[in-house]
């Protein structure tokens, strides 16, 4: 069997009294899309938080294909291949997209390259590649202000996309989507997944969703995980039926 992607050990955060990660085991596999669900506060963001290094664990282990990454920056776990996009898009919205593009391609190639001019020709030529991807080659000189949600979300995608990432976390990826264009979004989303060969996890309160993208859900209660398995096993499971699925 081939080693986990990454693997979550024993960890363990709190903010005050709140235990936002209590003793969390996760192993996230090559290829896999794994969804996260739970109650609000019950410590999913948190777990975002931790494999992308903005939150600290007070025990316990996080390792990125073998490598320890526990006490690593931010910037140095996007470096190792581990990007998110947040349940927000963080946009310029004053801009068209390919200037998000742009500037997401040139921050990649490192920080002298945002302060030369963004408009250059090997910019310019990725960050098509990169709306081509997502599907949004045509919204490329558009004003990020006037897209409907759906593709603002997909355009926040293509800048996480921008990283080269190998691990995708989706915080809420249709959030404040309208339901028209929730499934159009989730299906370009599983294409670019699964032609770039990334692994995603993505936080989700839309049962439907869950269950038709994801291959195995994990369950999320104060701050434990407390299912985990293929979406038919665990969203039958009369326990998560009662204590999650039907509180949120
Ligand atoms: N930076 C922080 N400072 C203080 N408390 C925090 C912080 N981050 C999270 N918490 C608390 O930790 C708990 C878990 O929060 P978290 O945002 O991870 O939950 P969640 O499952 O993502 O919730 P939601 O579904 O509402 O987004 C909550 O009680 C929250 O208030």
């Amino acid at each position: 069997m081939t080693a986990p992607l990454l693997s979550v050990r024993d960890v363990h955060v709190s903010f005050g009294g709140v235990r936002a990660a209590d003793g969390v085991d996760v192993e996230v596999r090559q290829g896999e899309v794994l969804a996260i669900i739970g109650p609000n506060g019950s410590g999913k963001t948190t777990f975002i938080n931790l494999c992308t290094g903005y939150v600290k664990p007070h025990a316990g282990s996080i390792h990125l294909e073998g490598r320890d990454i526990t006490r690593n920056t931010p910037r140095q776990i996007t470096k190792l291949g581990i990007a998110r996009a947040f349940q927000i898009p963080q946009l310029f919205t004053e801009h068209r997209v390919i200037d998000n593009l742009m500037l997401a391609v040139a921050a990649r190639q490192g920080f002298w390259q945002v302060l030369a001019p963004l408009d250059q020709p090997a910019h310019r030529q990725r960050a098509t590649a990169l709306l081509e991807m997502v599907g949004l080659q045509d919204q490329a000189e558009s004003d990020v202000a006037t897209l409907p949600e759906g593709i603002r979300k997909l355009t926040d995608i293509a800048l996480a996309l921008a990283l080269e990432p190998r691990l995708l976390l989706l915080d809420e990826p249709t959030a404040g989507v309208s339901s028209g264009e929730k499934f159009p979004l989730m299906d370009r989303l599983m294409n670019v997944l699964r032609s770039q060969g990334v692994t995603a996890v993505f936080v989700e309160h839309d049962m439907d969703l869950v269950r038709r993208y994801a291959d195995r859900v994990i369950v999320w209660n104060q701050g434990k995980v407390v299912a985990d398995g293929p979406p038919d096993e665990v969203m039958n499971d009369p326990a998560v039926l009662r204590d999650v699925v039907g509180v949120i």
